[in-house]
């Protein structure tokens, strides 16, 4: 049993990304059809295995002409290419009807819209066949609406770098490439768990004392839409003897594949803070970080007799505290493991004063819009309605106990946490 710790934000943030960064580094990789491949992680480079456009295509509906053929002389119309067929060579002095995205045939170099020729119509096949002609205007340059082969991307060329979280553009990118599958690295998984005897799923009527276990879900979409696989045991009850049985089993389930373990609830200082009471004997060390909230917190190897080591989290049972704990600390860890964007930082006007503990870092929940923050909710860790609906996060330091309406303030923006 170590003594508690007290460790600042940065502190905790390092400790933390170090417990990640052994228990999930190296995840190995697995290959996916595009279609199940939204949101992964590239675990290789890639490269244009064929040029974009693979040939010179039309970009409008119009005429294939030679500009060298331009002239006051009107010109014979030859049957039409459209697109996903292989187009014959214009012949001198002919010009072929082509379509959007029809492969510009040799001997062209130039395309012409319909609405620029005369008449601005196609021929029908037997009006081609009778020797239909167009008149087109001779100042059409070479090159004109021809999308060049290899304009977009050339063969050979880098595409995708290895760590690309892949969106629906880049699989879209992928699958104009002509590229069918990706290798991605596996995703982590995770057995979440919430803690306290007075939790019930949600859906459940509820007791005298009860309420709903807000933080499996919240957690579990948080750490789904960040990359990992999550298993959710539910609520664990508050005695030792069934909580480490519970945890002995669904780490059993598991065959022993999870890479980490995520707990909230049960680590501060009451007299049923299971977790703590628990798993302080098993290598997991207990103790503050000077922010509120998600002061209490917990981590480490957990070695369990019969179990391979995991990596162990304890979030604060508050369900903002627990939100901003993984915000702060496992979100970042994931981060770099697992391609996610790094949370965009801007500079904002407060709009009314807050009031902050001293000696800790203050997260405060609001919502950004133009450059303005306003401040949604109290400081208290149990707003879970005003964390919903706030889009970001400022942080005020530990110096200072009042900002004033109208401080400048770096804003974190959390969206809507995914
Ligand atoms: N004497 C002290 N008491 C407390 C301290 C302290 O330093 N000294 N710290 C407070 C702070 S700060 C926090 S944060 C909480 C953290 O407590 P625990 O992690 O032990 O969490 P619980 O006691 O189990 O629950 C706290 C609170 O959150 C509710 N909760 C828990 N789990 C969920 C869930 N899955 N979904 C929704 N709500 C949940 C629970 O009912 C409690 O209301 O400790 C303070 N106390
Ligand atoms: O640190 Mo606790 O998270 O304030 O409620």
């Amino acid at each position: 049993m170590t003594s508690p710790f007290r460790r600042s934000v940065s502190e905790h943030r390092a400790g933390l990304k170090d417990i990640i960064e052994k228990a999930l580094g190296n995840p190995g990789t697995e290959i996916l059809a595009l279609d199940r491949a939204l949101g992964r992680t590239l675990a290789t480079p890639i490269a244009a295995p064929r040029s974009l456009p693979p040939w010179d295509n039309s970009q409008m509906d119009g005429y294939a002409v030679n500009t060298a053929d331009l002239g006051p002389e009107s010109l014979r119309v030859v049957a039409p290419i459209a697109a996903g067929i292989a187009a014959p060579a214009l012949q001198p002095g002919t010009a072929a009807p082509i379509m959007t995205g029809a492969p510009v045939p040799a001997g062209a170099n130039t395309v012409i819209p319909i609405e620029a020729a005369e008449p601005d119509r196609f021929p029908g096949e037997a009006e081609t066949a009778s020797g239909f002609r167009v008149r087109l205007p001779a100042i059409a340059e070479p090159g004109s609406y021809i999308r060049a082969t290899g304009s977009d991307i050339a063969a050979g060329d880098p595409v995708l770098a290895a760590g690309t979280r892949l969106g629906p553009t880049s699989l879209g990118l992928l699958a104009g490439l002509g590229i069918g599958e990706v290798a991605v690295l596996r995703r982590p998984a995770v057995l979440l768990l919430s803690t306290g005897d007075e939790l019930v799923a949600p859906g459940t009527e509820l007791a005298p004392g009860q309420i709903h276990d807000a933080n499996t879900t919240m957690l579990a979409a948080a750490l789904e839409s960040a990359g990992c696989a999550v298993t959710t045991v539910g609520v664990l009850d508050d005695s030792p003897e069934s909580f480490m049985a519970s945890l002995g089993q669904a780490l059993e389930a598991g065959e022993r594949s999870y890479r980490l373990v995520l707990s909230s609830g049960g680590i501060s200082m009451g007299a049923f803070d299971v977790v703590k009471e628990v798993l302080i004997n098993h290598g997991i060390e207990f103790g503050s970080v000077a922010m509120q909230p998600g002061g209490p917190q917990g981590a480490g190897i957990l070695g369990l007799p019969g179990h391979a080591p995991v990596a162990f989290i304890a979030f604060p049972g508050n369900p903002v505290s627990a939100f901003v704990s993984y915000e702060m600390f496992l979100r970042p860890a994931l981060a770099e493991l697992l391609g996610l964007p790094e949370r965009q930082q801007l500079l904002a006007t407060l709009t009314e004063e807050v009031a902050s503990m001293p000696h800790k870092v203050q997260i405060r929940r609001g919502s950004y819009s133009g450059g303005v923050f306003t401040p949604m909710g109290g400081a208290s860790s149990h707003l879970l309605a005003a964390l919903a609906g706030s889009n970001s996060f400022i942080l005020i330091d530990e110096d200072t106990t009042v900002l004033p309406a109208g401080s400048p303030v770096q804003v974190l923006i959390i969206g809507d946490g995914s």
